[in-house]
């Protein structure tokens, strides 16, 4: 920290800090330009998140449909059980918290047996 840091702008010197150009809400604008990058960026992750959803959930109906014609259960939990321990292992490779994936590949395999069942209901 340099010692001008320590300035709150009441004193003589003006300090770094108040000499940045403000925005309207007078937040630093090179703090703006960061957060509008970062944002950029999230936008597009959570963009390829919804495609990358929507390509499962197409796979995943047909696998219904497959199911439904043959007569096979909506869940496999012998299945669910070893995509769990896979994708525990990738998200600790990742750094990305297991407990998370294990529960957000959870909620997508609920929804994914919610649809089974539904196609198995309308193929009786
Ligand atoms: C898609 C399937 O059906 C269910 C959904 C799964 C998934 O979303 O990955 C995995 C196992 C099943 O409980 C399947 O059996 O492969």
């Amino acid at each position: 920290m340099n010692i001008s840091d320590l300035d709150n702008g009441t004193g003589t010197g003006a300090g770094a800090a108040d000499d940045a150009a403000k925005d309207a809400a007078g937040i630093d604008e090179s703090v703006t330009a960061e957060l509008a990058r970062l944002r950029d960026s999230i936008d597009n992750i959570d963009a390829a998140v919804v495609h990358m959803l929507a390509e499962r959930f197409k796979c995943t109906q047909q696998v219904g449909h497959l199911k439904a014609r043959h007569q096979l259960p909506p869940a496999d939990p012998g299945r669910e059980a070893s995509q769990i321990a896979r994708l525990r292992q990738l998200a600790e490779n990742a750094k990305l918290d297991p407990a998370f994936a294990e529960k957000l590949l959870n909620f997508i395999i609920a929804e994914v047996i919610r649809h089974h069942e539904t196609i198995a209901a309308g193929e009786e």
